[in-house]
């Protein structure tokens, strides 16, 4: 039996196991079925934390889907609040670093990129407004904050069928390592967004969207920074700090810990 965490991000929700002191082997395939919300325990992300060389501690993220990505925002929250304190915590996008005030749990995402090959796109193009477009959905800005986003803004991010095209944008061959979906709509200096995930589909709120997204929007004077981004599951303050790293700001919560037969799950 394996003792975990579950938590969430505005109900972007999480399975963390601690693996710093008892290692863990996660793979594809169990990270798959310990998500699954029918058999498993059902989450977005598993979240696998351990030893670093370079940081406080390492966290893996894996996607629904078994994926695994190299960045998570609201999971990093959920890690903080776990372990407390202001803990660097090395990711594959980054180290990133987290604190907590009145406000709410801080994470220093690091500093957003734009260049065509960084996101990676499978070819040179103009990455704050790409000359591409899917139905309704054209000329996004595309921004990696460790990992891969694209951002389309429109007049009402609610009536965008994302269900329907999130899944088909994620996977166009302009993005080999696949890519997260957010179309946003911007409101009195605040932004609306809804997230379409790179390997866990629709969620209630997307960390690393909302800096992806409050970044767009900033680089196109849609809005200033800091800005409030709010998506179906609660609110985000995101600040692009003038030396370049963003800021993020909200709620992390620690739901129960249970524990679970992994062998029974892979
Ligand atoms: N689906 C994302 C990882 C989780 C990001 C999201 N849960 C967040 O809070 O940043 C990806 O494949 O890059």
């Amino acid at each position: 039996m394996r003792r975990f965490h579950k938590m969430h991000g505005l109900g972007n929700d999480f399975a963390l196991f601690d693996a710093r002191e008892e290692p863990l082997a996660m793979s594809e395939t169990l990270a798959r079925a310990i998500a699954d919300r029918r058999t498993g325990i059902g989450c977005d992300q598993v979240i696998l934390l351990g030893p670093s060389r370079i940081a406080d501690l390492a966290m893996r993220i894996f996607n629904a889907d078994g994926g695994e990505v190299e960045a998570c925002g609201n999971a990093s929250r959920c890690v903080a609040l776990l372990v407390g304190g202001r803990p660097a915590i090395e990711t594959a996008g980054g180290v990133i670093a987290a604190s907590a005030d009145a406000a709410g749990i801080s994470i220093d995402m690091g500093a957003p990129r734009f260049g065509w090959d960084e996101m990676p796109l499978a070819y040179a193009m103009d990455t704050e407004a790409m000359p591409v477009g899917w139905e309704d959905l054209h000329d996004p800005a595309a921004v990696n904050v460790g990992n891969p986003h694209v951002i389309f803004f429109v007049p009402d991010a609610d009536a965008v069928p994302l269900d329907r095209l999130g899944p088909q944008i994620e996977r166009d061959p302009l993005f080999p390592g696949r890519v997260n979906v957010n179309v946003a709509s911007v409101t009195d200096g605040a932004i609306r967004l809804r997230v379409w995930e790179r390997g866990a589909g629709l969620t209630r709120a997307c960390g690393t969207g909302a800096c992806a997204t409050a970044v767009a929007a900033i680089r196109r004077k849609l809005v200033t920074s800091p800005v409030t981004v709010h998506l179906p599951g609660g609110a985000l303050e995101i600040d692009w700090q003038p030396d370049g790293t963003i800021r993020m700001t909200g709620p992390a919560t620690h739901v129960y810990e249970g524990e679970i037969d992994l062998e029974t799950l892979a």
